[in-house]
């Protein structure tokens, strides 16, 4: 037994033109913050889609909880606390911030998650295109956490985010990056692909390093700045 709540052994994902991921063994504890880096097209998209459900392994086993769900539906997974907040996923921009948080789940379970968005609790009237870059992907942050009817769980156990914060100047990304921080002290685990790595690599408990879909490198940060070769690796291309 593990202390894990996500174990991923054996993982090797082909797209169709080969393995994108080889072999791959990553384990995120409960209640971390966990960063996953690496160059362009390393495999981080793959990963966190092998694990929510998106695309199917080749080979190996993705452990929830100690339960193999790689045999389950994405909403097999969602159940089980997996939510995935995807690439490029964006609001709704004709509608109220109050009317994207309705279309995932009824006002009551709103209360809750505006908490820890200040932002938006101030701008439940505002059409969504109107905010901010940061302020909308808040909004698509609320409306994960929220969860849906079907899933009907809230908080999520494990978050998946994959760059959150593109096209985001930094200075957004800076105080994006400290709310994904809070949700563990609210016992969310959060696995993360993220573009500006100097931002999130001091906020992550773990960190992990892809390359061209092998796992090169899983340690602390402190691990990771005593290993200049990997420091390059992981900030590569960024
Ligand atoms: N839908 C798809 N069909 C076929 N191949 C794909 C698909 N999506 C990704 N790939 C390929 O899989 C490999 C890994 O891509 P992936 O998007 O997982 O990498 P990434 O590390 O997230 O890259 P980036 O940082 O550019 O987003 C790449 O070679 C890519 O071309």
């Amino acid at each position: 037994m593990t202390d894990h709540l996500l174990d991923i052994a054996g993982l090797s994902v082909d797209r169709g033109a080969g393995d994108v991921l080889r072999d791959v063994r990553l384990g995120v504890r409960e209640g971390e913050l966990a960063v996953l880096l690496g160059p362009n097209g390393a495999g981080k998209t793959t990963l966190l889609e092998a694990v929510s459900g998106l695309v199917r392994p080749r080979t190996g086993v993705v452990r929830m909880s100690g339960k193999n769900v790689v045999g389950l539906s994405r909403t097999g997974r969602a159940r089980l606390g997996i939510r995935h907040v995807e690439q490029g996923r964006t609001v709704f921009a004709d509608l109220t911030v109050r009317e994207n948080l309705a279309v995932v789940a009824p006002a009551r379970w709103h209360t809750e998650v505006l908490e820890l968005f200040p932002e938006l609790e101030k701008r439940l009237h505002t059409r969504a295109g109107l905010l901010s870059g940061g302020e909308q992907q808040m909004l698509v942050l609320a409306r994960a956490l929220i969860g849906s009817e079907s899933t009907r769980a809230m908080p999520p156990r494990l978050l998946l985010l994959d760059e959150l914060s593109l096209g985001l100047a930094p200075v957004v990304v800076s105080r994006l990056l400290p709310v994904v921080r809070s949700l563990t002290a609210r016992g969310i685990t959060v696995l993360f692909v993220e573009q500006f790595a100097t931002l999130a690599v001091p906020l992550a408990d773990t960190v992990h390093v892809l390359d061209r879909g092998s796992l090169v490198f899983s340690g602390t940060p402190a691990e990771l700045d005593e290993n200049p070769g990997m420091l390059h690796e992981a900030y590569l291309a960024r």
